[in-house]
């Protein structure tokens, strides 16, 4: 390992050797969490035409300026406008269109009274409505383009597509978008002792969680996981799998390997075929030992092969890597809460996380972090909806404002 760096030190490395992806298009229904690449205009002007917000009466407001309960106005009913009709009729002065939700509005009318506020009848084979309040010029009626108009910014590139996002293209007629394309992280778990799901295991020997975690993460950050069958701690079986693995993505994620001991290989063997080191060790606990490099425009992060500290490297290091590779501009929102049941650790230089769970006290945030934080626990993360990061001038004690990363 190195002399260790700061967590803003080694981020700022990695997002500096990162390039955005090129871009695609992809159709509306698969278009969910991808990142807008160009700049989107408003095709039309939407609501497209003048619009009734209410089942009710399109009418001249000057018309029922004096309508009350007790002494209504009465109009003519020309015609019934449903929503997707065409008013066929003007409305003149004591005339009014019977008008429902989503309808256009009948020309002449300037505002819409509400169904209960009025009674159709029919009188001498006329229809007439009796009007029992007056209404304000444009109530209820939602004007072409009053959300937005032709020509104008509708999403910025950078933008993640999120249902509502997706609802605005879509109502613009855009039937694809183009976007960044996802970025794909080549996983590959080392270690002799692990071993693949579904295999007996025989003393020494544990399951690989970490390549399940790392896909699952990968997916939920909106990026593409290719996993590859974990390595043991063999020079020639350790360079075959990271060749392999790095031809296909464009960032290869390792776990295992990267500490002191005398079958971690992961850094030697990935120098060996060509990867220029960005850093190796971290002032983060978990996840010391991290190590991260560059290769052939691709990077690598090897995390610690602990599965609490190469969760922690990978929500640190990666998640906001792959926000930059997918060209992503959403602001991060800075959380701080308060400390609830601190672990009695020993204040050390190292940046600290530990899981925890959000709850509001009279009106205060505070993450309680109670249970056990050691690198080889994972059941402590179950149900777990953030982490407290404790760095900087920020001491182990009961109600110390801390900064909180959301899972
Ligand atoms: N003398 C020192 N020893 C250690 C140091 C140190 O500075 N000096 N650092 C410690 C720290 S901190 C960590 S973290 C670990 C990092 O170890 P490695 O990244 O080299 O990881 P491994 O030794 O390969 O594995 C650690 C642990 O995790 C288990 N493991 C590995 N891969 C998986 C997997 N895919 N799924 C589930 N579990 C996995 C592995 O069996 C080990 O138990 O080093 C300390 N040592
Ligand atoms: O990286 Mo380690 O998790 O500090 O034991």
């Amino acid at each position: 390992m190195d002399v260790l760096i700061s967590i803003e030190e080694a981020s700022r490395r990695l997002q500096e050797a990162a390039t955005v992806c090129q871009v695609e298009q992809v159709a509306l229904d698969r278009a969910l969490g991808r990142v807008v690449a160009v700049d989107v205009q408003a095709l039309l002007d939407v609501p497209h035409f003048d619009r009734a917000m209410l089942d009710g009466f399109a009418v001249k407001a000057a018309d029922i300026v004096a309508a009350t309960k007790d002494q209504p106005v009465e109009l003519r009913v020309l015609e019934t406008v449903g929503a997707g009709h065409v008013p066929h009729v003007h409305v003149e002065a004591g005339t009014a269109v019977r008008t429902m939700t989503g309808a256009p509005i009948v020309t002449g009318a300037d505002a819409i009274v509400r169904i209960e506020y009025a009674e159709e009848l029919t009188r001498d084979n006329e229809r007439i409505v009796r009007i029992y309040r007056a209404v304000d010029e444009h109530e209820a009626i939602q004007e072409r383009g009053h959300d937005i108009l032709a020509g104008h910014t509708l999403l910025t590139s950078g933008t993640v597509l999120q249902p509502m996002e997706i609802a605005v293209l879509a109502a613009h007629g855009y039937h694809t978008v183009t976007v960044t394309r996802q970025p794909r992280v080549a996983i590959v778990a080392t270690g002799s002792e692990v071993v693949p799901l579904g295999q007996a295991l025989q003393l020494g020997q544990l399951y690989n969680s970490n390549t399940p975690m790392l896909t699952a993460l990968v997916t939920q950050a909106g990026a593409q996981a290719i996993s590859f069958s974990p390595a043991s701690d063999h020079k020639e079986e350790l360079t075959e799998r990271f060749m392999e693995a790095l031809k296909t993505c464009d960032i290869l994620v390792t776990t295992g390997g990267v500490s002191v001991g005398d079958y971690d290989l992961t850094p030697s063997i990935l120098e060996a075929i060509g990867v220029k080191r960005l850093f190796w060790g971290v002032w983060m606990r978990p996840g010391t030992p991290v190590y991260a490099g560059t290769f052939d425009g691709r990077l690598v992060l090897a995390l610690s092969g602990n599965p609490a500290a190469a969760f922690i490297n990978a929500i640190v290091f990666l998640v906001p890597l792959l926000r930059v590779l997918s060209g992503q501009k959403n602001e991060q929102v800075d959380v701080k809460a308060r400390l609830k049941n601190p672990p009695q650790k020993r204040r050390v230089k190292h940046t600290r996380f530990f899981a925890g769970q959000l709850i509001f006290i009279e009106n205060e945030l505070w993450i309680d972090v109670s249970g056990e934080h050691s690198s080889g626990v994972m059941t402590n993360f179950i149900g777990k909806m953030a982490l407290a990061q404790i760095g900087g001038e920020d001491e182990l004690r009961e109600g110390e404002l801390v900064s909180v990363i959301l899972l």
